[in-house]
């Protein structure tokens, strides 16, 4: 498979080292917006850049037909535009607000955990994510899905920054040194409380999501998400 990365930071270049030891070929390491001929003739591209320039890059890669792999957080309020395009291109598309094989597992116990304590004793929720101090994004898209998860299955209605308030359910992000990504919910009682947290070591396990993903879309059309490359 002949991949186009576009963003070549801290994940682009983890990105590159497992793409080749999958026996792909990199054909692009784009840090600029990417044009028909910067793109290199690619199958698929992965777009790791920052939340100012996502949209124009996927923009440029679906109107080439190439699908894209996106993990760039931030940007998700103009998404509904790129599905559009997507389908009118009759190419392919995911977006993925974290990649790794844990946390995709830790949206769906929190979709579970929050379903379940719906239907007994009133718990409230507190959502805390950190990360490193160069992320230019907060609240980090994964502690957005997380929230997303839990509020399609409790009395939650939005989310908010800081604290929860009533049907608002918070999220405190935190930055930190060069924390790579720990997400942690709190459920809270009356008696007693549950915390459930995931914590990052490196970036490898975002990587290795993306070029999973990469490998599943090619041939396919349509908008999806993590969720349906692992079946979960
Ligand atoms: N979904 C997931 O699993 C994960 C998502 N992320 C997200 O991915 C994004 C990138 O993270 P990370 O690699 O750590 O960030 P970095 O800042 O390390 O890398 C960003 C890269 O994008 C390049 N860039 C800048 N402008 C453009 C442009 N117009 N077109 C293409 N590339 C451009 C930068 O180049 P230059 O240095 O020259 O400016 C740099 O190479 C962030 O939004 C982060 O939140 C991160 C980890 C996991
Ligand atoms: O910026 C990062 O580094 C990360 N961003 C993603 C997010 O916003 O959730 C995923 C991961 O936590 C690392």
């Amino acid at each position: 498979m002949k991949i186009a990365l576009v963003g070549y930071g801290k994940m682009g270049k983890i990105i590159d080292e497992i793409s080749q030891s999958r026996g792909h070929e990199v054909v692009a390491r784009l840090r600029e917006t990417p044009t028909k001929d910067s793109l290199n003739g690619a199958d698929v591209a992965i777009e790791f850049s920052n939340p100012e320039a996502a949209f124009e890059n996927i923009k440029v890669c679906l109107e080439n037909h190439i699908p894209v792999i996106c993990g760039t957080t931030g940007w998700l309020d103009k998404k509904p535009e790129i599905e559009k395009i997507t389908l009118e291109q009759d190419t392919a598309f995911l977006y993925g607000s974290n990649f790794s094989l844990g946390v995709n597992l830790f949206f769906a116990l929190n979709e579970n955990l929050a379903k379940l304590m719906s239907k007994t004793t009133e718990y409230s929720v507190q959502l805390e994510e950190i990360h490193h101090i160069h992320k230019l994004d907060a609240p980090s898209g994964t502690a957005i899905s997380i929230a997303e998860g839990i509020i399609e299955n409790s009395k939650y209605e939005a989310w908010k920054l800081d604290e929860t308030k009533d049907k608002e359910l918070g999220i405190f992000a935190i930055r930190e040194d060069e924390v790579p990504g720990t997400h942690s919910v709190f459920y809270r009682s009356e008696v007693d409380e549950i915390e459930i947290k995931h914590t990052a070591f490196n970036r490898n396990g975002f990587a290795l999501g993306a070029v999973i993903a990469a490998e599943w879309i090619v041939g396919k059309q349509g908008v999806f998400s993590m969720k349906d490359v692992l079946g979960l």
